[in-house]
């Protein structure tokens, strides 16, 4: 039997999320690319040290791709979305995938305002699926920076609707969410890197303080032993992992990233990137090597091949 008593399709659908405003600056590059693992096995590798620090002074800091993922957060109240229409225990929540298109590099600090809509809801039973699409615009220039798609799975707030015709909305091409078949094939490249065990403690301070990532009650109750890896912090990790095998260091050939998260991460835990390139698309499947499973999939589209591959 549905419980349609915690969903209501309209007040959802008519929900505006308040426009949100970002700012960042070197600093915030900087401790971000720490909490993904730059530089984390080799304080002078000159693929990393960029994002972290520069000779000329902190202004000329790169920023990683995937900090656009962090230009989302503003949609979230400790870790949390509040959706009108859409009753859920936020304990039980967890990000399902990560969507990003990028348009332009990032400068080393910006102002940004983001642009918040609801992109997906489904019903899948056991749990709902709530999409969100942000879109980040420079705030003195008025350009469109980049768009994220954050997927975030509900566990326990599926069964609103009936289970002949599950809800399911979505408002973006079928193509974008297609989930990347892993080749059978030897991958092309294979990164491995360790995660610290204070990995969550250091990355929660780029701006996730969701305490699933660091307090030891409130990961038990949301059904892990300890607190759990950010997904955003694994997409990091993985994500250089590509920069440095396949775009040889330059991340400004990154237009697209997709990742699913498959399973949870525990910091401390090894992370093994396999990659996989077919023409200008890096297909990537991220394990962790003490528990031999699969935790991230997804691809990262380039711009183009850097030539010596
Ligand atoms: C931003 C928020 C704050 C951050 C929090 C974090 O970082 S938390 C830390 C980071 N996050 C994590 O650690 C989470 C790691 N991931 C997991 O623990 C599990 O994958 C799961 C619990 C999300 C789903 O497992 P399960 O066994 O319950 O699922 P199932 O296989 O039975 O499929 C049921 C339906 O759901 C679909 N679907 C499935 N997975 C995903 C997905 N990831 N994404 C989207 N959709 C997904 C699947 O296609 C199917 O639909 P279909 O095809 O029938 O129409």
């Amino acid at each position: 039997m549905a419980d349609n008593s915690r969903f209501d399709h309209d007040l959802v659908l008519a929900h505006k999320f308040p426009e949100t405003t970002f700012t960042y600056t070197e600093r915030d590059a900087a401790v971000y690319a720490l909490g993904v693992g730059a530089c984390g096995r080799n304080a002078i590798d000159s693929d990393e040290l960029k994002y972290v620090y520069h000779e000329n002074g902190q202004q000329f800091v790169q920023v990683l791709p995937t900090f656009a993922a962090l230009f989302s957060l503003g949609s979230l109240t400790n870790g949390s979305i509040d959706l009108p229409g859409l009753q859920y225990d936020p304990r039980l929540l967890l990000h399902g995938q990560q969507y990003i298109q990028i348009y332009k590099p990032f400068p080393s600090s910006a102002s940004l305002i983001n642009k918040v809509s609801l992109a997906g809801l489904h019903d899948k039973g056991k749990a709902a699926i709530l999409e969100l699409e942000t879109k980040s615009y420079e705030k003195q220039s008025g350009e469109l920076l980049c768009m994220n798609r954050s997927t975030i799975y509900l566990r326990g707030a599926g069964g609103f609707s009936n289970s002949s015709h599950p809800y399911s909305y979505s408002n973006y091409p079928v193509n974008q969410a297609a989930a990347p078949k892993i080749p059978k094939s030897q991958p092309f490249a294979v990164f491995e890197d360790c995660t610290q065990p204070s990995q969550a403690l250091l990355y929660r301070l780029s701006g996730d303080y969701n305490p699933l990532h660091s307090d030891p009650m409130i990961a038990e109750v949301a059904g892990f032993s300890r607190p759990i890896l950010h997904g955003l912090c694994s997409l990091g990790f993985a994500v250089r992992a590509v920069i440095k095998c396949i775009c040889r260091g330059d991340a400004n050939i990154i237009k697209t990233i997709s990742g699913r998260f498959l399973l949870h991460v525990y910091p401390g835990e090894t992370l093994i990137t396999e990659m996989w390139l077919e023409g200008s698309r890096v297909i990537y499947q991220a394990k962790v090597k003490e528990r031999n499973r699969a935790v991230l999939s997804g691809f990262v589209d380039l711009r183009h091949v850097t030539p010596s591959l």
